[in-house]
């Protein structure tokens, strides 16, 4: 990035190479080549040290010589800044021929891989930056040298602005090449399509869908209330859960679907596109059909209509991020040892749940607000419909260095309408100086969540049925 930023006259059309190059004047001791591993190791503490730059380079003038490049500090003919005992112990191996050399670092030295292993989720072909106020004079470059240098990239886009919108999408600036934000991601061995700019994705919440699903087991029904694309859902399905996903953007709920498809969990997930309120009481007063379901159908024709190719995962899987520790840096024994696991799982048919007598988890992920969803399970189950123990609720809210984890459960509690008993209050990460992310787990108490009047289960209104095709 530093060769980046240092280089001037960058054209932001096209990349002028030339600007890239950086001259580094170092003094260097020339000495026969059979010699030159021998003295190098005795001064080895005042030659040069780059990250892939050599310090012992074939003479220009004769290829039986080598030249030792000393580093900056060493920057005299008398080698000045050199122990004596060294100087002597060297030149009853070699002469002290001592010359200027000039290292070139050109283009090709400039290294784009670290900063790709930070931000780009595996299997996917769009670097999505986030570019210090300071770089944004240099976006343009930056962006075509990153394509440039990854042929698997198709696009750079930056971010723009604070996410504001109800759908939690970021606003993001193209800066070079593909204008599609289409692409795929594998996370836990699953596989999410997406349109980066209609849906909400967050690599960095990889460790904590993993967290979260982890404790959800086989046979178990989950309430995912805003479910985005499915980073809770699939896995959750794919390790023999069924699951009722919900999310207010229909552009999720379409990804969410075609996901379901390619991962082939369709028959354990029912996705729904409403309001988390409006779900969560049709969940538990239905009880036939899918009220807004979504056909996958709709979001293959769209695709194909903008004329937008996704790598496929085959392409994708020798992808930037090999060698990382995403999962497409899994060893092929590690992956088909993952697989045939995957496969054994005995998926879980939602046709055959009835949520409103039983489910086990309740995922509220809208950090912003989902604290206020709570008042919805007030209430919320039937007296002598409910079977079983209580769901877990998992609700992910922000909290201000100001506030402390009791503040946060006070609040939750006064959302909900009464007290929570033993709560776990969970640190997800560190969004800014001041804020960090929460997930508070506890049990629904029953005294809470069962209505004082039971009531017969509502029929299915078939006018309520929703269809985005
Ligand atoms: C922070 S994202 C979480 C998505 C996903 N669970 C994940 O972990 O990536 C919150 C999601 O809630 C959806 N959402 C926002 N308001 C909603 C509402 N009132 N009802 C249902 N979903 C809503 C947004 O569209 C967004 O996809």
């Amino acid at each position: 990035m530093l060769g980046i930023m240092a280089a001037p006259g960058c054209s932001p059309v096209g990349i002028d190479k030339s600007a890239f190059v950086v001259r580094l004047p170092r003094v260097a001791l020339r000495i026969p080549k059979q010699k030159s591993h021998r003295v190098a190791s005795l001064l080895s503490k005042y030659l040069l040290d780059m990250p892939r730059v050599k310090h012992i380079v074939e003479d220009p003038q004769d290829p039986s010589m080598r030249l030792l490049l000393f580093s900056e500090a060493i920057a005299q003919p008398d080698l000045e800044g050199v122990s004596e005992e060294k100087i002597l112990a060297v030149k009853e191996i070699v002469p002290l021929d001592v010359v200027q050399h000039e290292v070139v670092l050109d283009y090709s030295y400039w290294p784009v891989e670290h900063i790709l292993k930070e931000i780009l989720p595996a299997g996917c072909h769009i670097a999505h930056l986030n570019l210090r106020e300071d770089l944004l004079t240099y976006k343009k470059i930056i962006a075509e040298v990153i394509l440039d240098k990854n042929p698997k990239l198709k696009t750079v886009v930056n971010k723009v602005g604070t996410i504001t919108n109800e759908f939690r999408v970021p606003e993001f600036e193209i800066l070079a090449g593909e204008p599609s934000l289409v692409t795929e991601i594998k996370q836990h061995g699953a596989t999410f399509r997406l349109d980066y700019g209609m849906v909400y994705w967050n690599s960095r919440l990889e460790g904590e869908h993993k967290r979260l699903f982890a404790q959800f087991k086989p046979g178990q029904v989950i309430v995912d209330m805003f479910a985005g694309i499915g980073p809770f859902a699939i896995p959750a399905a794919q390790q023999g859960c069924a699951v009722y996903a919900n999310d207010l953007n229909p552009t999720s709920v379409k990804f969410l679907k075609l996901n379901s498809d390619i991962n082939k969990v369709g028959e354990s997930i029912k996705a729904f596109n409403l309001d988390a309120r409006e779900f969560m009481r049709k969940l538990v007063t239905e009880e036939e059909g899918c009220v807004g379901e979504i056909a996958s159908s709709t979001l293959i024709a769209e695709n194909s209509l903008n004329g937008t190719r996704i790598p496929s995962s085959k392409e994708n899987s020798s992808s930037l991020t090999e060698g990382s520790d995403m999962p497409s840096s899994k060893k092929p024994e590690e992956r088909k040892a993952k697989k045939a696991k995957v496969s054994e799982v005995v998926k879980m048919k939602i046709s055959d749940v009835k949520p409103w007598e039983h489910f086990d988890h309740v995922v509220m992920n809208l950090p912003a607000s989902a604290l206020e969803f709570l008042d919805v399970l007030n209430g919320l189950l039937c007296k002598g419909r409910w079977k079983g123990t209580m769901p877990r609720v998992h609700c992910y809210c922000f909290m201000r260095s100001n506030e402390t984890n009791a503040d946060i459960v006070k609040k939750a509690e006064t959302y909900l309408g009464g007290s929570i008993a033993d709560p776990d209050v969970y640190v997800v990460r560190d969004v800014a100086p001041n804020k960090i992310m929460l997930c508070v787990s506890f049990n629904l108490p029953e005294e809470v969540a069962i209505a004082v009047t039971a009531t017969e289960p509502a029929a299915l209104d078939q006018n309520d049925a929703l269809s985005l095709e």
